[in-house]
Protein backbone atom coordinates (compact mmCIF):
# COMPACT_ATOMS: atom_id res chain seq x y z
CA UNK A 1 0.00 0.00 0.00
CA UNK A 2 1.39 3.52 -1.10
CA UNK A 3 0.08 6.57 -0.25
CA UNK A 4 -1.10 5.81 3.80
CA UNK A 5 -2.45 8.95 4.89
CA UNK A 6 -5.27 9.79 6.93
CA UNK A 7 -7.86 12.52 7.30
CA UNK A 8 -5.73 15.07 9.07
CA UNK A 9 -3.37 14.73 6.17
CA UNK A 10 -5.47 15.57 3.23
CA UNK A 11 -6.73 19.01 1.77
CA UNK A 12 -9.42 19.65 -1.21
CA UNK A 13 -8.33 21.92 -4.06
CA UNK A 14 -10.94 24.26 -4.82
CA UNK A 15 -12.37 24.35 -8.39
CA UNK A 16 -14.40 26.82 -9.60
CA UNK A 17 -17.90 27.79 -8.20
CA UNK A 18 -21.17 27.34 -10.23
CA UNK A 19 -23.77 28.67 -7.39
CA UNK A 20 -24.69 32.07 -6.44
CA UNK A 21 -25.44 30.79 -2.76
CA UNK A 22 -24.54 27.42 -0.99
CA UNK A 23 -27.86 26.83 -0.34
CA UNK A 24 -27.70 26.00 -3.83
CA UNK A 25 -26.00 22.95 -3.42
CA UNK A 26 -27.74 19.40 -2.70
CA UNK A 27 -25.59 17.14 -0.10
CA UNK A 28 -28.86 14.77 -0.62
CA UNK A 29 -27.46 10.75 -0.45
CA UNK A 30 -29.34 7.83 -2.11
CA UNK A 31 -28.87 4.39 -0.27
CA UNK A 32 -30.77 1.41 -1.55
CA UNK A 33 -34.59 2.85 -2.20
CA UNK A 34 -34.96 6.07 -0.19
CA UNK A 35 -33.39 9.10 -0.39
CA UNK A 36 -31.76 11.42 2.95
CA UNK A 37 -31.20 14.85 4.00
CA UNK A 38 -27.09 14.00 4.41
CA UNK A 39 -24.49 11.11 3.71
CA UNK A 40 -24.53 10.70 7.44
CA UNK A 41 -25.65 8.35 10.20
CA UNK A 42 -25.00 8.64 13.63
CA UNK A 43 -23.10 5.20 15.00
CA UNK A 44 -25.55 2.62 16.25
CA UNK A 45 -24.06 2.39 19.75
CA UNK A 46 -26.12 2.87 22.98
CA UNK A 47 -25.01 6.08 23.43
CA UNK A 48 -25.79 7.41 20.49
CA UNK A 49 -29.08 6.61 19.25
CA UNK A 50 -32.16 5.27 20.98
CA UNK A 51 -35.69 4.82 19.80
CA UNK A 52 -36.60 8.44 19.81
CA UNK A 53 -34.05 9.80 18.29
CA UNK A 54 -34.38 7.16 15.49
CA UNK A 55 -37.99 8.07 15.12
CA UNK A 56 -36.71 11.63 15.19
CA UNK A 57 -34.38 11.35 12.58
CA UNK A 58 -36.45 9.43 10.28
CA UNK A 59 -39.47 11.59 10.34
CA UNK A 60 -36.94 14.15 9.24
CA UNK A 61 -35.70 12.45 7.10
CA UNK A 62 -32.23 11.29 8.13
CA UNK A 63 -30.59 7.52 8.07
CA UNK A 64 -30.39 6.15 11.10
CA UNK A 65 -29.14 2.68 11.99
CA UNK A 66 -30.89 1.16 15.50
CA UNK A 67 -28.51 -0.41 17.62
CA UNK A 68 -28.52 -3.87 18.08
CA UNK A 69 -27.86 -3.86 22.59
CA UNK A 70 -31.35 -4.64 23.61
CA UNK A 71 -32.42 -7.26 20.94
CA UNK A 72 -35.71 -7.87 22.69
CA UNK A 73 -36.64 -4.48 21.67
CA UNK A 74 -36.06 -5.10 17.60
CA UNK A 75 -39.39 -6.37 16.51
CA UNK A 76 -42.12 -3.98 18.72
CA UNK A 77 -39.35 -1.42 17.31
CA UNK A 78 -40.08 -2.49 13.15
CA UNK A 79 -43.67 -2.60 13.69
CA UNK A 80 -43.57 0.99 16.04
CA UNK A 81 -41.53 2.45 12.60
CA UNK A 82 -43.73 0.75 9.92
CA UNK A 83 -47.31 1.81 11.81
CA UNK A 84 -45.65 5.69 11.93
CA UNK A 85 -44.92 5.06 7.80
CA UNK A 86 -40.92 5.64 8.63
CA UNK A 87 -38.47 3.06 7.30
CA UNK A 88 -37.11 0.27 9.99
CA UNK A 89 -33.37 0.17 10.15
CA UNK A 90 -31.84 -2.25 12.62
CA UNK A 91 -28.33 -4.20 13.64
CA UNK A 92 -27.87 -7.89 14.09
CA UNK A 93 -25.00 -10.13 15.32
CA UNK A 94 -24.22 -13.54 14.15
CA UNK A 95 -25.06 -15.55 17.09
CA UNK A 96 -27.62 -18.74 16.35
CA UNK A 97 -30.23 -16.44 17.97
CA UNK A 98 -29.25 -14.08 15.60
CA UNK A 99 -30.69 -16.37 12.85
CA UNK A 100 -33.61 -16.90 14.64
CA UNK A 101 -34.84 -13.64 14.96
CA UNK A 102 -34.13 -12.75 11.09
CA UNK A 103 -36.80 -15.68 10.72
CA UNK A 104 -39.22 -14.39 12.93
CA UNK A 105 -39.30 -10.91 11.16
CA UNK A 106 -39.69 -13.31 8.01
CA UNK A 107 -42.30 -15.21 9.58
CA UNK A 108 -44.29 -12.38 10.88
CA UNK A 109 -43.91 -10.50 7.32
CA UNK A 110 -42.27 -7.98 8.97
CA UNK A 111 -39.46 -6.38 6.70
CA UNK A 112 -36.73 -3.63 7.64
CA UNK A 113 -35.71 -1.51 4.95
CA UNK A 114 -32.08 -2.05 6.46
CA UNK A 115 -30.10 -4.05 8.38
CA UNK A 116 -26.74 -3.66 9.44
CA UNK A 117 -24.39 -6.69 10.38
CA UNK A 118 -22.36 -5.27 13.17
CA UNK A 119 -19.63 -6.78 14.03
CA UNK A 120 -15.83 -6.43 14.98
CA UNK A 121 -14.43 -8.26 12.00
CA UNK A 122 -16.65 -8.41 9.27
CA UNK A 123 -14.57 -10.46 7.01
CA UNK A 124 -15.53 -13.47 8.13
CA UNK A 125 -17.67 -17.02 7.50
CA UNK A 126 -20.05 -15.90 9.93
CA UNK A 127 -20.66 -12.63 8.33
CA UNK A 128 -20.94 -13.99 5.24
CA UNK A 129 -23.19 -16.84 5.89
CA UNK A 130 -25.75 -13.48 8.40
CA UNK A 131 -25.66 -12.17 4.51
CA UNK A 132 -27.15 -14.98 2.80
CA UNK A 133 -29.91 -15.94 5.73
CA UNK A 134 -30.89 -12.77 5.84
CA UNK A 135 -31.33 -12.74 2.24
CA UNK A 136 -32.87 -15.92 1.84
CA UNK A 137 -35.49 -14.95 4.09
CA UNK A 138 -36.08 -11.18 3.86
CA UNK A 139 -34.75 -10.71 0.24
CA UNK A 140 -36.45 -7.37 0.22
CA UNK A 141 -34.20 -5.93 2.77
CA UNK A 142 -31.19 -3.54 2.18
CA UNK A 143 -28.08 -5.64 3.93
CA UNK A 144 -25.12 -3.78 5.37
CA UNK A 145 -22.10 -5.66 6.00
CA UNK A 146 -19.13 -5.03 8.26
CA UNK A 147 -17.40 -3.88 9.53
CA UNK A 148 -14.07 -4.70 7.09
CA UNK A 149 -10.45 -2.67 6.07
CA UNK A 150 -9.59 -4.32 2.94
CA UNK A 151 -10.60 -4.96 -0.67
CA UNK A 152 -10.64 -8.45 -0.79
CA UNK A 153 -13.11 -8.23 2.09
CA UNK A 154 -15.48 -5.78 0.18
CA UNK A 155 -15.25 -8.38 -2.63
CA UNK A 156 -16.64 -11.25 -0.91
CA UNK A 157 -18.86 -9.14 1.31
CA UNK A 158 -20.34 -8.25 -1.85
CA UNK A 159 -20.49 -11.28 -3.62
CA UNK A 160 -22.33 -13.15 -0.56
CA UNK A 161 -25.04 -10.67 -1.11
CA UNK A 162 -24.44 -7.56 0.76
CA UNK A 163 -25.73 -4.27 -0.50
CA UNK A 164 -23.05 -2.45 1.23
CA UNK A 165 -19.99 -2.28 2.85
CA UNK A 166 -18.69 -0.49 5.91
CA UNK A 167 -15.23 0.40 6.22
CA UNK A 168 -13.29 1.00 9.50
CA UNK A 169 -11.24 -1.24 11.85
CA UNK A 170 -10.20 0.72 14.80
CA UNK A 171 -10.16 4.50 13.56
CA UNK A 172 -12.99 4.89 16.30
CA UNK A 173 -12.67 7.75 19.29
CA UNK A 174 -13.62 4.90 21.88
CA UNK A 175 -11.63 2.23 20.29
CA UNK A 176 -8.38 0.17 22.06
CA UNK A 177 -8.64 -2.28 18.99
CA UNK A 178 -5.24 -1.45 17.64
CA UNK A 179 -4.15 -1.03 21.22
CA UNK A 180 -4.82 -4.28 22.07
CA UNK A 181 -4.27 -6.23 18.77
CA UNK A 182 -2.38 -4.05 17.16
CA UNK A 183 -4.58 -4.32 13.42
CA UNK A 184 -7.01 -2.12 11.98
CA UNK A 185 -7.38 0.76 9.83
CA UNK A 186 -6.63 3.73 13.20
CA UNK A 187 -4.20 6.54 11.26
CA UNK A 188 -4.81 5.64 8.33
CA UNK A 189 -8.63 4.87 7.53
CA UNK A 190 -9.06 7.55 4.73
CA UNK A 191 -6.24 5.86 2.79
CA UNK A 192 -7.81 2.39 4.08
CA UNK A 193 -11.33 3.98 2.49
CA UNK A 194 -10.04 4.66 -0.85
CA UNK A 195 -8.32 1.38 -0.76
CA UNK A 196 -11.71 -0.66 -0.22
CA UNK A 197 -13.86 1.69 -2.21
CA UNK A 198 -11.68 1.19 -5.47
CA UNK A 199 -12.69 -2.28 -5.22
CA UNK A 200 -16.26 -2.04 -4.38
CA UNK A 201 -18.80 -2.07 -7.14
CA UNK A 202 -21.42 -0.76 -3.89
CA UNK A 203 -21.77 1.62 -1.76
CA UNK A 204 -19.16 2.10 0.59
CA UNK A 205 -20.00 3.63 4.83
CA UNK A 206 -16.85 5.18 5.90
CA UNK A 207 -16.76 4.13 10.26
CA UNK A 208 -15.26 6.20 12.59
CA UNK A 209 -12.30 8.47 12.81
CA UNK A 210 -14.53 11.51 11.64
CA UNK A 211 -13.58 13.91 13.87
CA UNK A 212 -14.67 17.61 11.86
CA UNK A 213 -17.30 17.87 9.47
CA UNK A 214 -14.49 18.87 6.83
CA UNK A 215 -13.68 14.93 7.04
CA UNK A 216 -17.48 14.05 5.43
CA UNK A 217 -16.20 15.78 2.62
CA UNK A 218 -13.32 14.05 2.24
CA UNK A 219 -14.64 10.57 3.10
CA UNK A 220 -16.89 11.42 0.28
CA UNK A 221 -13.94 12.45 -1.90
CA UNK A 222 -12.34 8.87 -1.28
CA UNK A 223 -15.03 6.73 -2.05
CA UNK A 224 -17.76 6.87 1.12
CA UNK A 225 -21.72 6.50 -0.43
CA UNK A 226 -22.05 7.92 3.73
CA UNK A 227 -20.36 8.07 7.26
CA UNK A 228 -20.81 6.57 10.18
CA UNK A 229 -19.91 8.73 12.93
CA UNK A 230 -19.90 8.10 16.88
CA UNK A 231 -18.07 10.99 18.65
CA UNK A 232 -19.76 13.80 17.06
CA UNK A 233 -22.92 12.94 17.82
CA UNK A 234 -21.80 11.41 21.94
CA UNK A 235 -22.69 15.12 23.38
CA UNK A 236 -26.00 16.11 22.63
CA UNK A 237 -29.13 17.00 24.70
CA UNK A 238 -30.85 13.95 23.42
CA UNK A 239 -27.74 11.43 23.55
CA UNK A 240 -28.54 8.42 25.70
CA UNK A 241 -25.25 8.58 27.69
CA UNK A 242 -25.70 9.87 31.27
CA UNK A 243 -25.13 13.53 31.48
CA UNK A 244 -22.24 14.38 34.51
CA UNK A 245 -21.21 17.75 35.62
CA UNK A 246 -17.70 18.46 36.61
CA UNK A 247 -16.27 22.16 37.78
CA UNK A 248 -19.98 23.19 36.64
CA UNK A 249 -19.08 21.91 33.27
CA UNK A 250 -21.72 19.44 31.53
CA UNK A 251 -20.32 16.48 29.91
CA UNK A 252 -22.06 12.99 28.32
CA UNK A 253 -20.85 10.01 28.30
CA UNK A 254 -19.90 7.84 25.34
CA UNK A 255 -18.72 4.05 25.47
CA UNK A 256 -17.74 1.89 22.99
CA UNK A 257 -20.17 -1.49 21.80
CA UNK A 258 -17.05 -3.48 22.89
CA UNK A 259 -16.09 -2.00 25.96
CA UNK A 260 -16.20 -3.36 29.56
CA UNK A 261 -19.71 -1.02 30.69
CA UNK A 262 -21.51 -2.39 27.38
CA UNK A 263 -20.49 -5.70 27.85
CA UNK A 264 -20.85 -6.36 31.66
CA UNK A 265 -18.10 -8.23 31.70
CA UNK A 266 -13.89 -7.66 31.41
CA UNK A 267 -14.05 -10.37 28.31
CA UNK A 268 -12.61 -9.40 25.07
CA UNK A 269 -12.28 -5.55 26.08
CA UNK A 270 -11.78 -3.31 22.69
CA UNK A 271 -13.62 -0.57 23.60
CA UNK A 272 -13.74 2.66 26.25
CA UNK A 273 -15.56 5.18 27.60
CA UNK A 274 -14.85 9.01 27.94
CA UNK A 275 -17.25 11.78 28.27
CA UNK A 276 -17.36 14.41 25.13
CA UNK A 277 -18.57 17.91 25.89
CA UNK A 278 -22.38 19.17 26.28
CA UNK A 279 -23.21 20.52 23.28
CA UNK A 280 -27.01 21.15 22.85
CA UNK A 281 -29.51 20.15 20.19
CA UNK A 282 -28.76 16.92 17.66
CA UNK A 283 -30.88 19.34 15.11
CA UNK A 284 -28.26 22.34 15.60
CA UNK A 285 -25.34 19.75 15.14
CA UNK A 286 -27.22 18.29 11.66
CA UNK A 287 -28.05 21.71 10.68
CA UNK A 288 -24.54 23.05 10.38
CA UNK A 289 -23.20 19.62 9.09
CA UNK A 290 -25.29 20.25 5.80
CA UNK A 291 -24.40 23.80 5.49
CA UNK A 292 -20.98 22.80 5.83
CA UNK A 293 -21.77 19.74 3.05
CA UNK A 294 -23.12 22.23 0.93
CA UNK A 295 -20.33 24.83 1.45
CA UNK A 296 -17.85 21.88 0.48
CA UNK A 297 -19.98 20.83 -2.73
CA UNK A 298 -19.51 24.43 -3.63
CA UNK A 299 -15.61 24.75 -3.01
CA UNK A 300 -15.69 21.62 -5.59
CA UNK A 301 -17.44 24.14 -8.30
CA UNK A 302 -20.72 21.51 -8.74
CA UNK A 303 -24.44 21.92 -7.30
CA UNK A 304 -24.48 18.07 -5.65
CA UNK A 305 -22.16 15.53 -3.64
CA UNK A 306 -20.51 13.83 -6.84
CA UNK A 307 -18.99 17.04 -7.52
CA UNK A 308 -17.03 16.24 -4.60
CA UNK A 309 -15.57 12.73 -5.81
CA UNK A 310 -13.88 14.34 -8.12
CA UNK A 311 -11.83 17.07 -6.92
CA UNK A 312 -8.31 16.71 -6.62
CA UNK A 313 -5.98 17.03 -2.77
CA UNK A 314 -3.20 17.45 -1.97
CA UNK A 315 -1.47 15.30 0.83
CA UNK A 316 -0.23 17.59 3.78
CA UNK A 317 1.00 15.28 6.43
CA UNK A 318 -0.71 16.53 9.55
CA UNK A 319 -0.01 19.92 9.21
CA UNK A 320 -3.41 21.42 8.17
CA UNK A 321 -3.95 22.52 11.95
CA UNK A 322 -1.04 24.02 12.11
CA UNK A 323 -1.31 23.64 15.76
CA UNK A 324 -4.36 25.44 16.24
CA UNK A 325 -7.07 23.74 17.77
CA UNK A 326 -10.27 22.25 15.92
CA UNK A 327 -12.47 24.92 16.80
N1 LIG B 1 -15.40 -1.01 14.16
C1 LIG B 1 -14.52 -1.46 15.01
O1 LIG B 1 -13.32 -1.22 14.91
C2 LIG B 1 -14.92 -2.33 16.14
C3 LIG B 1 -16.22 -2.37 16.55
N2 LIG B 1 -16.60 -3.10 17.64
C4 LIG B 1 -18.02 -3.10 18.01
O2 LIG B 1 -18.19 -3.80 19.22
C5 LIG B 1 -19.38 -4.56 19.19
C6 LIG B 1 -19.06 -6.00 19.54
O3 LIG B 1 -18.39 -6.58 18.41
P1 LIG B 1 -18.13 -8.16 18.34
O4 LIG B 1 -17.25 -8.52 19.47
O5 LIG B 1 -17.71 -8.50 16.98
O6 LIG B 1 -19.59 -8.73 18.52
P2 LIG B 1 -20.11 -9.91 19.39
O7 LIG B 1 -19.65 -9.77 20.78
O8 LIG B 1 -21.57 -10.02 19.12
O9 LIG B 1 -19.36 -11.13 18.72
C7 LIG B 1 -19.86 -11.70 17.56
C8 LIG B 1 -19.36 -13.09 17.36
O10 LIG B 1 -18.12 -13.04 16.68
C9 LIG B 1 -17.10 -13.63 17.50
N3 LIG B 1 -15.94 -12.76 17.36
C10 LIG B 1 -15.79 -11.49 17.77
N4 LIG B 1 -14.58 -11.02 17.41
C11 LIG B 1 -13.99 -12.02 16.76
C12 LIG B 1 -12.73 -12.17 16.14
N5 LIG B 1 -11.83 -11.17 16.17
N6 LIG B 1 -12.43 -13.34 15.55
C13 LIG B 1 -13.31 -14.36 15.54
N7 LIG B 1 -14.52 -14.29 16.12
C14 LIG B 1 -14.85 -13.14 16.71
C15 LIG B 1 -17.66 -13.65 18.90
O11 LIG B 1 -17.16 -14.74 19.64
P3 LIG B 1 -16.11 -14.50 20.84
O12 LIG B 1 -16.57 -13.29 21.60
O13 LIG B 1 -16.19 -15.76 21.63
O14 LIG B 1 -14.77 -14.33 20.18
C16 LIG B 1 -19.14 -13.85 18.67
O15 LIG B 1 -19.47 -15.19 18.45
C17 LIG B 1 -20.00 -4.35 17.81
O16 LIG B 1 -20.98 -3.35 17.92
C18 LIG B 1 -18.85 -3.85 16.97
O17 LIG B 1 -19.27 -2.99 15.96
C19 LIG B 1 -15.70 -3.85 18.33
C20 LIG B 1 -14.38 -3.84 17.99
C21 LIG B 1 -13.89 -3.13 16.83
N1 LIG C 1 -12.67 -0.81 18.35
C1 LIG C 1 -13.88 -0.41 18.75
N2 LIG C 1 -14.62 0.31 17.90
C2 LIG C 1 -15.83 0.66 18.31
C3 LIG C 1 -16.33 0.32 19.56
N3 LIG C 1 -17.58 0.79 19.66
C4 LIG C 1 -17.83 1.40 18.50
N4 LIG C 1 -16.79 1.33 17.68
C5 LIG C 1 -16.64 1.88 16.34
O1 LIG C 1 -16.40 3.29 16.43
C6 LIG C 1 -17.26 3.97 15.51
C7 LIG C 1 -17.48 5.41 15.90
O2 LIG C 1 -16.24 6.10 15.79
P1 LIG C 1 -16.07 7.66 16.11
O3 LIG C 1 -14.64 7.92 15.82
O4 LIG C 1 -16.99 8.41 15.20
O5 LIG C 1 -16.40 7.90 17.54
C8 LIG C 1 -18.51 3.11 15.55
O6 LIG C 1 -19.39 3.35 14.48
C9 LIG C 1 -17.92 1.71 15.54
O7 LIG C 1 -17.57 1.26 14.27
C10 LIG C 1 -15.50 -0.42 20.43
O8 LIG C 1 -15.86 -0.73 21.59
N5 LIG C 1 -14.28 -0.76 19.99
Amino acid sequence: MENVFDYEDIQLIPAKCVVNSRSACDPSVKLGNHTFKLPVVPANMQTIIDETIATQLAQEGYFYVMHRFEPETRLSFVEKMHAQGLIASISVGVKPEEYEFVQMLATKELVPEYITIDIAHGHSTAVIEMIQHIKQHLPETFVIAGNVGTPEAVRELENAGADATKVGIGPGKVCITKIKTGFGTGGWQLAALRWCAKAASKPVIADGGIRTHGDIAKSIRFGATMVMIGSLFAGHEESPGDTVERDGKLYKEYFGSASEFQKGEKKNVEGKKMFVEHKGALQDTLTEMEQDLQSAISYAGGTDLDSIRHVDYVIVKNSIFNGDKVY
